[in-house]
């Protein structure tokens, strides 16, 4: 299998080059040359098999030729033995046709383990058949860093830097990050917001001699790989509510569009799947996109499902590239206009074939409030305030045949303030973090400035030639 990017101006690679690589040389993302695809046969011989084997079969046809499937299967094992839950990412029932997807089993609580704890596992793979170094970079507005910290703490070929908006992440997804013990991570707090933390790494990524230099690898769901591995929640849990024989419908609390973007890919490779429904909080541009064709930067609130607080929804460009046939070309028109103006249309074509495909809905904070308060109160089920904002635009969905099946993808102890407003229940971390607040932090802050977070990164990162 190889990999195209969207821009389509740099060299197709194999998969571990674009695991390795993140971001394409011309500022585009990969995916795949075709989709593998599964028949209803092979998606039904799913059912009864553990996390771990549909994880197997779903990944494989990505990785074929590159990373063996003994070492594959062992990767996986060891990545899924880290979460607390024996199904993996389990199905709770809220209501007649209405299940929760709780996705926050893992190290850090937050959806971004399932792909992390895996990426870690095959960079330090593929870095260690080539004899290399990398130094990995990413941005967070507050679950990617943790949970990207989490899975390559101690690792001996890779150094990591995490930076996130300084002052916008709650408390514990910021210690999450920066009381980490281990020598190769680094945490720096940007003065900036989410947006500026992701724009410093497109531009580090397209910094070429810098790139070259520290051999710069990312984390985001840039990485082709971080959406490899959520395909298989969508297959999981499609499965186990009776796919291919019923369809099943998701909500997905959405901010770089990569989790819901892991759902197409999976309904691209033959699952049925009637509606992905794309939930936003007040920073609503992809639910006005949506709706208007037109996607149109408008700033940035903070609110309070800060993970979610983001303009640039770097995943967009997979789907319109997808929607658009391919044609790299309006692609990079759409991306130069978003950069210049702000702003791009979709053409009607592309927009049409999205439409098919999705929905989308927005959540006020004061509707956040509102659903967690009352699933609280009518099930005794806490959500957080992420998913709260996908349940809210899941009910209002014209109501589906097909089950609707919202992603969980945090642990509502991880939005302590936010969750005791709503419902009055002060939610207590797990026992492995139970000391969290107490332990003492260590991070660097930057200036939202290029040079100065390259300097950093040069003088401290091992990978450096
Ligand atoms: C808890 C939580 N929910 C939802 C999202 C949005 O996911 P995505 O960026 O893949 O759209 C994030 C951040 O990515 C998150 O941390
Ligand atoms: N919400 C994210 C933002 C980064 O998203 P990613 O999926 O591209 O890594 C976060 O929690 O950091």
């Amino acid at each position: 299998m190889d990999y195209i990017s969207t821009r389509g101006e740099a060299p197709n690679l194999g998969f571990s080059d674009a695991l390795l690589a993140g971001l394409a040389r011309d500022g585009g993302l990969y995916v795949p040359r075709e989709w593998p695809t599964f028949t209803r046969k092979d998606i039904r011989a799913m059912r009864g098999q553990s996390y771990q084997e549909i994880a197997f079969r779903v990944m494989e046809p990505f990785t074929a030729g590159e990373i063996e499937p003994e070492a594959l299967r062992a990767m996986i094992d060891e990545a899924y033995a880290t979460f607390r839950h024996p199904a993996v990412a389990p199905l709770v029932q809220t209501g007649a046709n209405a299940f929760i997807l709780e996705l926050f089993h893992g190290p850090t609580l937050a959806f971004k383990d399932v792909a992390m704890q895996l990426i870690a596992r095959l960079m330090d793979h593929v870095l260690a058949k080539r004899d290399q170094r990398a130094t990995i970079v990413g941005a967070t507005s507050g679950d990617t860093g943790g949970a990207a910290i989490d899975a390559f703490a101690g690792r001996d070929r890779t150094d990591i830097f995490i930076l996130f908006p300084e002052g916008r992440v709650s408390p514990v997804q910021q210690r999450q990050m920066t009381t980490s013990k281990a020598s190769n991570v680094h945490a720096v707090a940007l003065q900036g917001n989410f947006d500026d933390c992701q724009d410093m790494i497109k531009a580090m990524f397209n910094h070429g001699s810098f790139r070259d230099q520290v051999r710069l690898s990312g984390v985001n769901s840039i990485n082709w790989a971080r959406i490899m591995a959520q395909i298989v929640y969508y297959f999981t849990a499609a499965v186990s509510l009776g796919s291919p024989d019923r369809k099943v419908s998701f909500t997905v609390p959405t901010g770089n569009f990569g989790d819901i973007f892991a759902g197409y890919c999976a309904k691209r490779m033959g699952l049925p799947i009637a509606k992905l429904v794309i939930a936003t909080n007040e920073n609503d541009i992809l639910a006005r996109t949506m709706r208007t064709g037109r996607y149109e930067m408008r700033g940035v609130n903070p609110t309070t499902s800060p993970s979610m607080d983001i303009q640039i929804s770097s995943n967009f460009e997979r789907l319109l590239f997808e929607a658009g046939a391919r044609d790299a070309e309006t692609v990079r028109r759409a991306m130069s206009g978003l950069k210049q103006s702000g702003a791009f249309d979709i053409g009607e074509a592309a927009l049409k074939a999205i439409r098919k495909d999705f929905r989308a809905g927005r959540a006020s904070e004061r509707q956040v409030k509102a659903v967690i308060s009352d699933m609280q109160a009518q099930t005794g089920y806490v959500l957080d305030p992420h998913t709260a904002v996908a349940v809210h635009v899941a009910d209002r969905m014209t109501k589906p045949a097909a089950p609707m099946i919202t992603l969980a993808t945090a642990h509502p102890a991880k939005f302590p303030d936010a969750v005791k407003q709503a419902c009055g229940i002060d939610p207590a971390l797990p026992s492995w973090l139970s000391d969290l607040m107490k332990r003492e932090e260590r991070f660097s802050v930057l200036p939202s400035e290029q040079d100065k977070v390259e300097a950093h990164i040069l003088s401290l990162t091992r990978a450096a030639q």
